[in-house]
């Protein structure tokens, strides 16, 4: 058992990233309170039968008073209104974070509404499911993982030590790059593969070949790890889109050239540099397991827990 870290900790949305921090805040005794607000009441009342807060309301802004931790976890496309909505809300002192996937928009969103006193250190956990909502909520989701802080020039270096001690409580590792850079990286790494996966998916339903019992009938193999990833929340990965533009178009125009080539090396027989490329990608899968890290996408961010289990 750790140590309570905050008093109240509020948490803004309350899906599958908000409910697991909140079983994590209860599990590892973080908080002597907790308050759990979300804009829909069906969602709201779904979060108080799961037993995830202390408190519930509906008013983010009333959520927020008093709260020496503030934890918005919804959707990158409504980082702005929150923030507008709990701005003059929050108690001097407080640190207000997120967990959004892209972080240069996130920042244009919410900076301007953050008062002056109130410590804003933006935040990404790099740990998730396809799965959307308070049910998909689980304890350990955060073993084992990176999450990555942005933080703004200046950023109260207590209120940093605070947070980062936060995660690693929750068995995160922590890391800190500016935001730009973030983006670039989840783009080629989280963003594209989401974005592919979509698009198979949606090539594939759209052959009139491949009819929908087919997809199923024959999904044991690589497509089924596709449909995984194209079963993840519109509503999510449609901000991640419209909000990591630039990063996201920049990674697909690579992609589309790389593609454009191996395509070019499967047409003119080109065996050689075909197997380079397949034998270079083979390493990369075996250092990452090397590095200790979960590539095992059906069950990803499910990992840690089962290992205690
Ligand atoms: N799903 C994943 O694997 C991961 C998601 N993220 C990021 O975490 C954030 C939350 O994602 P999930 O928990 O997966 O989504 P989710 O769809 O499971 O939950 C989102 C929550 O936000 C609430 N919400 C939506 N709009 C709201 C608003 N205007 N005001 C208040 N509440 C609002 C919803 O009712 C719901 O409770 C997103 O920004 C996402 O990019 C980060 C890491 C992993
Ligand atoms: O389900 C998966 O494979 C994921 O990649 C989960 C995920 C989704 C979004 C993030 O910003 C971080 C992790």
């Amino acid at each position: 058992m750790s140590s309570v870290q905050f008093d109240r900790i509020a948490l803004i949305g309350i899906g599958l990233i908000g409910s697991s921090i909140a079983y994590d805040i209860r599990r590892l005794g973080l908080a002597k309170e907790i308050v759990v607000s979300t804009r829909k009441a069906e969602t709201l009342k779904r979060a108080e039968e799961l037993g995830l807060g202390d408190r519930y309301t509906i008013s983010a802004a009333d959520a927020v008073e008093d709260a020496d931790l503030v934890i918005v976890s919804v959707p990158v496309g409504a980082s702005g209104s929150v923030a507008e909505e709990i701005s003059t809300h929050m108690k001097p002192g407080a640190i207000v974070t997120d967990v959004g996937s892209t972080k240069a928009s996130v920042i244009a969103q919410m900076q301007p509404h953050i008062p002056a006193g109130v410590h804003f250190i933006p935040g990404h956990p790099l740990a998730g499911t396809e799965k959307s909502g308070p049910d998909a909520g689980f304890p350990g989701l955060f073993e084992g993982r990176w999450c990555i802080f942005t933080p703004l020039p200046g950023t109260d270096e207590t209120a940093l030590k605070k947070l980062r001690h936060f995660w690693e409580t929750l068995g995160s590792r922590v890391d800190e790059m500016d935001a730009e850079h973030h983006d670039k990286v989840l783009a080629i790494v989280s963003h594209l593969p989401h974005i592919i996966a979509y698009n198979i998916v949606g090539t594939a339903d759209d052959l009139e070949t491949v009819t929908e019992s087919e997809v199923i009938k024959y999904s044991a193999s690589g497509f089924r790890d596709f449909t995984r990833l194209a079963a993840s929340d519109p509503t999510m990965w449609r901000d991640v889109c419209l909000h990591n533009r630039d990063a996201i178009l920049e990674m697909l125009a690579r992609f589309s050239e790389d593609l454009a080539s191996l395509q070019r090396a499967i047409r003119w027989g080109e065996g050689d540099k075909i197997f380079e490329l397949f034998t270079r990608t083979r390493a990369i899968r075996r250092s990452i397991i090397q590095a200790g890290q979960d590539v095992d996408a059906p069950d990803f961010g499910r990992h840690a827990l089962d290992k205690k289990n």
